[in-house]
């Protein structure tokens, strides 16, 4: 067995660099029981000046249930851990395809937000069943709206404009009418800082074009604005489709690509179908 990603032989790690809508990665494979990235080497691989670049890091891991083909982790750019990656999920499933370790077209992998099946509709393109999406503000978690009469609490539509949900991982949405002229890099972070979140957040702006069609934003937590973010196309679609400002199939168009979501019903697992992309294959020396 080889040694740890983050104490590599002779300081060699082995990654493969992928996309999924542009929202990039370096994929390593710790399956075997390897252990993970510490947050120091995590930066270095992500900077874009000094190491390889990417928003997220994923490690390909061994299942964590019965029936699941592999599990994957998540780091951010910065360091910091999540606990969903949409995005990721499907280069995670694309990855283990070409590694033989799939089995088929069909199959389960476990993230650190739980287990989620996985099908294989196109040559490059992935189906996920993200979960259901939980708006209770104690598991976003969300300060400041925990009461039941609360109106965001109740899901009124009193509170157009502002949306938050987790996916797993904590999302807060402002609908806005031109995402052209939003100061994404100034409100992302004020509200990632505000208290009212106590885990952070990703903050996602959306505008809707029309009741299948919306424009996304997403400056998201531990990295910034990213190209594409999954589970900030599921978090916006799940408040928009709640909310009756959009339908329950909708395409989330991103600055790197489209996802298509589809949400049946409040208490059904929602769907995210999209591209994935291998880039190229690297080592990267840990000195
Ligand atoms: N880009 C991802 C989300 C990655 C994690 C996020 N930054 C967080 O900290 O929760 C996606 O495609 O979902």
């Amino acid at each position: 067995m080889s040694a740890p990603a983050h104490a590599a032989p002779a300081g060699v790690v082995h990654f493969s660099k992928m996309h999924g809508a542009g929202n990039d990665f370096v994929v390593l494979d710790l399956r075997g029981g390897l252990a993970p990235p510490g947050p120091e080497l995590c930066r270095r691989l992500a900077d874009r000046h000094l190491g390889v670049g990417c928003d997220q890091i994923l490690t390909v891991e061994d299942p964590l249930s019965e029936g699941a083909v592999a599990a994957y982790g998540i780091w951010n750019a910065d360091g910091s851990r999540s606990q969903q990656c949409g995005n990721g999920a499907r280069c995670i499933a694309a990855w283990l395809v070409r590694d033989g370790a799939a089995g088929g077209d069909r199959f389960r992998l476990d993230s650190p937000a739980g287990r989620h099946a996985v099908e294989r509709v196109g040559e490059d393109r992935y189906r996920i069943a993200m979960g259901v999406p939980d708006f209770d503000p104690l598991r976003i978690p969300m300060h400041g709206f925990e009461r039941p009469q609360d109106p965001y609490a109740a899901g009124d539509a009193s509170l157009p404009r502002f949306g938050a949900v987790s996916m797993g991982n904590p999302h807060a949405l402002i609908e806005v009418d031109d995402l052209d002229s939003v100061p994404v890099e100034r409100i992302g972070p004020a509200l990632q800082r505000d208290g009212v979140f106590p885990e952070s957040v990703n903050v996602g702006f959306a505008q809707v074009v029309a009741r299948d069609r919306v424009r996304l934003r997403v400056y998201e937590r531990g990295v910034g604005e990213t190209l594409a973010c999954g589970s900030g196309a599921c978090a916006a679609a799940a408040v928009l489709m709640k909310r009756g400002a959009i339908g329950r199939r909708a395409t989330i168009v991103l600055r790197g690509g489209e996802l298509l979501i589809e949400w049946p019903d409040d208490d059904a697992p929602m769907a995210m179908t999209g591209p994935t992309a291998f880039v190229y294959e690297g080592e990267w020396r840990n000195e």
